[in-house]
């Protein structure tokens, strides 16, 4: 089953308003692969979705960075799922490690919040990944299965779900996991749909990585089997970018 590749740009909480328009305006002149080579997904901080969504070129489209986990209502600061898609919103990331770490989000609370997303129509970038020191005492599987489990008893249909496997030791640390190292991972995820959801399901997630990804490095890990595209944080906001996405070539020509 074909897995368009996937490449997502994650501009966290950066950017003025001429930053953000200069970076859209270098994305929409780069020339890139067409949409059945790679879908190109970028994730502005929210008070800029209004003016991404209407000066990004209608080949890319765009994502919150969260969502509230349930129908909005009084919860102050919250921006909730009906809104992004009254805004036309297709997108959101949920569960990065920067929310789980930073702000507590658990296991069972990313995995109501997908649900919730999916249910109200939104298409989610779900991420799990271990830290540092998960992967020396060699949890790594047991960690991001555990990540995955709590996402997979909530969700039932899995076509608006890409995986995110952010590893938070290379996540702006410059240190890249190496391509053995994603592909480890990320064949041992898609073992792991197969055999808690579906081989359907594994067959068709896309599964992709995010972590120091580079305009530099991007070329090996996407020759990868099991890498299905990038989560890009700091490459995002620049023009490697591009290169980035033209990385989704190799997967074609392979
Ligand atoms: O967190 C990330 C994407 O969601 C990765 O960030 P960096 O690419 O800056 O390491």
């Amino acid at each position: 089953m074909g897995r368009t590749f996937f490449v997502g740009g994650n501009w966290k909480c950066n950017g003025t308003s001429e930053e953000i328009k200069k970076i859209v305006s270098t994305l929409n002149a780069g020339q890139m692969p067409s949409q059945d080579v790679v879908e190109v997904v970028v994730s502005p901080p929210f008070v800029f979705l209004p003016l991404v969504k209407n000066e990004l070129r209608p080949d890319f489209h765009v994502a919150a960075q969260n969502c509230w986990v349930k129908k909005g209502g009084a919860f102050t600061g919250e921006v909730s799922a009906e809104m992004l898609v009254n805004l036309s919103i297709p997108w959101v990331i949920l569960g990065h490690s920067e929310r789980r770490a930073l702000l507590g989000e658990s296991n069972e609370f990313v995995g109501d919040k997908v649900a919730y997303a999916l249910s109200q129509g939104l298409k989610v970038i779900a991420c799990v990944g271990e830290t540092l020191e998960q992967r020396e005492s060699g949890s790594t599987m047991d960690v991001v299965a555990a990540q995955t489990k709590a996402i997979a008893e909530r969700v039932k249909d899995w076509k608006n779900v890409v995986l995110a496997y952010e590893p938070v030791w290379a996540i702006g640390t410059g240190k890249v996991a190496t391509p053995a190292q994603a592909q480890e991972v990320h064949a041992e995820l898609r073992k792991w749909l197969q055999a808690n959801v579906s081989a359907e399901v594994a067959a068709s997630t896309r599964i992709i990585y995010g972590g120091s990804v580079s305009g530099a490095n991007c070329k090996e890990l996407a020759g990868q089997t099991d890498v299905d595209g990038f989560l890009v944080g700091g490459a995002s906001l620049k023009p490697e970018f591009i290169d980035i996405i033209k990385s989704a070539e190799v997967k074609k020509s392979a």
